[in-house]
């Protein structure tokens, strides 16, 4: 993706050596057109991987043809590699990545008619990051679900990755998980460029978990600073956020490495401190006395902390996990306390030591 003002991005990985016994690239489908699904298709170009968005709106398939998302990206040129149609079946006729930008909750119904149609090699890849609100399933797995798709071709990226920044040409890392190493470098080959670093995990679980409840603790720092509190306010709900993630994925099974990484710390740290950030303004309207109905009326794209606190609370309360802001989160979201409340009842809590594991102290 190019700046309005000029190119931003070097395209470094068209000449990057592919990892050993990877097919020759492919295609790549992206199905979304928002944000996020607009500006990796643009990177997936950048690297070489010539890449066709799925758009639910043929004036948005129309525009990205032409060379622009102005809806979803202002303000930045797309690459000549990334194009657009409505037909879902024609984007990933014969693609061997088909990567999902959905909201989390729309994903399972909007990709069904492509169970059973995918190439023999295809990867689905999850740009999401939330949890399935019923099901209490990671994108990874609804995927395969509704795909018909064993869990071994399901990869996920997920990391410091604000769209924006990274349409401008900015910098940053990722990571790609996948059960298969290989196949997670297969994904991070089809889309590493001289600004944009792929690092690879197979700790699928940790890695998703990591994205699906920063955004729920992030609503609780933008509801923090809605109520005007500073930044000893936020280290304390992004510091004790993180410990409720790597509580959730140690009970889970994940590895506890992940959540000190991109995926967990690296997440945390930009979605909790950026303008940019959905979930951060949702929660800031809440902190400022708007019900979840009026603050996603202001939202600009989808918040999905609002809907995965829910699912992330029912998950954790089934194995036992003790999730307070989390908890808090959903109360608010629910309409059953007021943001004040819940930061009393956070303060209040039984004094315990620090740590993963700590009980209350006698
Ligand atoms: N925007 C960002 O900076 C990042 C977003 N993500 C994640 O990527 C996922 C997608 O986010 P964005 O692309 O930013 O969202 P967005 O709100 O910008 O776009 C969502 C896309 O889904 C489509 N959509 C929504 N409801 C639909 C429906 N019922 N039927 C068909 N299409 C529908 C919209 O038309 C749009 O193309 C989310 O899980 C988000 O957490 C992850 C990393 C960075
Ligand atoms: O996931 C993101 C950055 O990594 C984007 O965060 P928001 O969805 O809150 O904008």
């Amino acid at each position: 993706m190019t700046t309005a003002a000029g190119p931003a991005v070097a395209a470094g990985g068209a000449g990057m050596p592919d990892d050993v016994g990877a097919p020759a690239p492919g295609r790549a489908a992206v199905i979304g057109s928002g944000a996020w699904g607009t500006t990796f298709a643009s990177v997936l170009a950048q690297a070489g991987t010539p890449t066709t968005i799925w758009a639910r709106r043929e004036e948005i398939a129309a525009e990205i043809n032409a060379g622009a998302n102005e809806h979803y990206v202002p303000g930045h040129r797309l690459p000549p590699g990334v194009r657009a149609t409505t037909d879902m079946g024609a984007a990933v006729k014969g693609a061997e990545l088909i990567v999902v930008a959905l909201p989390s909750q729309q994903a399972r119904a909007i990709i069904a008619p492509l169970a059973g149609s995918l190439a023999d090699r295809a990867v689905a890849v999850s740009l999401m990051k939330g949890v399935e609100l019923g099901t209490g399933l990671r994108m990874s797995q609804v995927l395969a679900q509704a795909l018909d798709l064993d869990a071994g071709r399901v990869a996920v990226v997920s990391g410091p990755n604000l769209a924006d920044e990274i349409a401008a040409g900015q910098p940053t890392a990722t990571v790609i998980a996948a059960q298969d190493p290989q196949v997670a470098a297969r994904v991070a080959a089809r889309c590493a460029t001289g600004s944009f670093r792929p690092y690879t995990n197979t700790d699928v679980l940790g890695v998703e978990l990591c994205g699906a409840v920063k955004n729920v603790i992030a609503l609780a720092v933008g509801a923090a600073g809605g109520q005007g509190l500073g930044d000893n306010s936020k280290a304390t709900i992004i510091t004790r956020g993180l410990v409720e993630i790597t509580r959730l994925g140690m009970a889970l099974g994940a590895r506890p490495e992940t959540f000190a990484g991109l995926a967990g710390m690296g997440d945390l740290v930009a979605t909790c401190s950026s303008p940019l950030s959905r979930n951060l303004a949702f929660g800031r309207h809440l902190g400022q006395g708007m019900d979840a109905q009026q603050a996603a009326d202001a939202s600009r794209g989808v918040a999905e902390g609002a809907k995965s606190a829910r699912a992330v609370l029912d998950l954790a309360s089934a194995h036992g996990v003790e999730m307070p802001i989390t908890a808090g989160v959903v109360a608010v979201v629910e309409g059953a306390a007021s943001v004040a409340e819940v930061t009393d009842a956070l303060l209040a809590r039984p004094r315990k030591a620090e740590g993963v594991h700590a009980s209350p102290q006698q």
